[in-house]
């Protein structure tokens, strides 16, 4: 176990260090709490959902292992989240997909959903007195089963899609409503084409008149809004996406819609980190979808690495917290699903915590000086500096785990929970 007077002192005389270079601990102490992580339902069970938990994961998307323990129901998802949050500083917001609903009192198709299956999630979260985000579910559907979904020339399966949108919507709507927080409402679909497709433009002018349809309501701002995720390909949806970055960044800005940039969906030398202020010249705001992509979109559990760190950075130095909606994504069956969500969660959080700790205005100074070589002398330094003190003594005022201490107590609930599944 951490002791307390050690990581005390630790921070005393990182707060020294960091003095000397005129940043003031304690002032990022208090604003590491403005950032708010929506914990994404979905790492609990490998996106199973209560809908059809046996059913096969489609869209392109996969979870792969078969760790024990995963999360059965709702009330399983729920309780698993919010061992993960005792375990996290400062507070989160919940993201829950529409295969998460309450089904209990009788199963409803996607173009049938409504508040009723979502109560139990607006109520809990009261509980929790945390914001809640939401997605329509795209995938894991039979008519979604041709890998077209918004996009679709059978138009019966296109009008399907388009009610699930709309439902999504009024759930977001109703969910900000009554947690006096605004839902973000992501829209990710599928759509995609395994081979060279033809009509490319067909396929996105119907996306195009689907989305138009789906948002034609308009809810305010305050209760819900709309974010809409690009992808560079899926798994069987090598060769073309309908709903490309091209695309939806275009979307976004003609419809004043939040466009989603989700980091495993980019081709592997592309950066999000780079894309946050080009996006934000245009859009008044973006929702990230943080991952870890190795190779492809992967989703491995996000750690401490130089994508996030950009991502964290560029949010930190241009003062974008209000502007960027924070959200993780990835699902790793393969490790204790509990400790994926502490790890990455915890790794995200540290990024946003290096980013308050740089000396910007110093570095900014030197980038327009054209001292190119003090702007990489500082960069380099600044990643040995004490920020672990900083981040344990955090952890320490916010009464959880400290360093490596969240382990033992995933091991616990592993043995008195988890294995007994
Ligand atoms: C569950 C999915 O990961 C999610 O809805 C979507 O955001 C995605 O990233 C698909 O690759
Ligand atoms: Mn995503």
């Amino acid at each position: 176990m951490a002791n307390k007077e050690i990581i005390a002192k630790a921070y005393e005389i990182a707060k020294e260090q960091y003095a000397t270079l005129g940043v003031d601990t304690d002032a990022v102490l208090k604003k590491i709490n403005e950032i708010k992580i929506s914990l994404h339902c979905w790492q609990t069970d490998d996106v199973s959902g209560s809908e059809n938990p046996d059913g096969p994961l489609s869209g392109g998307i996969q979870a792969t292992g078969n760790y024990p323990g995963k999360a059965r129901n709702v009330t399983e998802v729920m309780a698993d989240l919010e061992k993960v949050m005792s375990m996290l500083p400062g507070k989160q917001r919940v993201n829950v997909h529409a295969l998460y609903g309450d089904f209990s009192k009788g199963k409803v198709d996607r173009d049938r959903i409504s508040v009723k299956q979502f109560q139990g999630w607006i109520d809990w979260c009261k509980k929790q007195d945390i914001g809640m985000d939401f997605n329509g579910s795209f995938f894991s559907h039979p008519k979604a089963g041709s890998g077209f979904t918004l996009s679709s020339k059978n138009e019966e399966i296109r009008k399907f899609w388009v009610e699930h949108l709309k439902r999504s919507r009024e759930i977001a709507a109703e969910v900000g409503k009554q947690l006096g927080s605004p839902c973000i409402l992501n829209t990710w679909i599928p759509d995609g084409s395994k081979d060279t497709p033809v009509d490319r433009n067909g396929m996105r002018s119907l996306l195009t008149k689907s989305l138009d349809e789906g948002m034609a309501q308009k809810f305010p701002k305050e209760h819900m809004k709309d974010a809409v995720e690009s992808k560079v390909f899926g798994i069987g949806a090598e060769s073309m996406t309908v709903g490309s970055h091209d695309y939806y960044l275009g979307y976004a800005i003609k419809n004043n819609k939040l466009i989603c940039l989700d980091n495993g969906h980019f081709h592997p030398t592309e950066v999000v980190g780079d894309k946050i202020s080009s996006c934000l010249q245009f859009v008044d705001e973006v929702l990230l979808h943080v991952t870890r992509p190795v190779r492809w979109d992967s989703d491995h559990v996000v750690t401490l690495n130089e994508e996030v760190q950009l991502i964290a950075s560029e949010i930190v130095r241009n003062d974008f917290i209000n502007r960027v909606n924070i959200g993780l994504d990835f699902f790793d069956a393969s490790i204790n699903r509990i400790g994926a969500y502490v790890i990455g969660t915890r790794a995200t959080q540290k990024a946003f915590m290096i980013a308050m700790l740089e000396p910007t205005s110093t570095l900014v100074r030197f980038e327009e000086n054209n001292q190119n070589f003090e702007r990489l002398a500082l960069l380099e330094e600044l990643k040995t500096k004490p920020f672990g003190a900083v981040w344990d003594y955090y952890c320490l005022q916010e009464g959880v785990p400290i360093g490596e201490d969240y382990i033992t107590e995933i091991q616990s609930y592993e043995n008195e929970v988890l294995s007994r599944r």
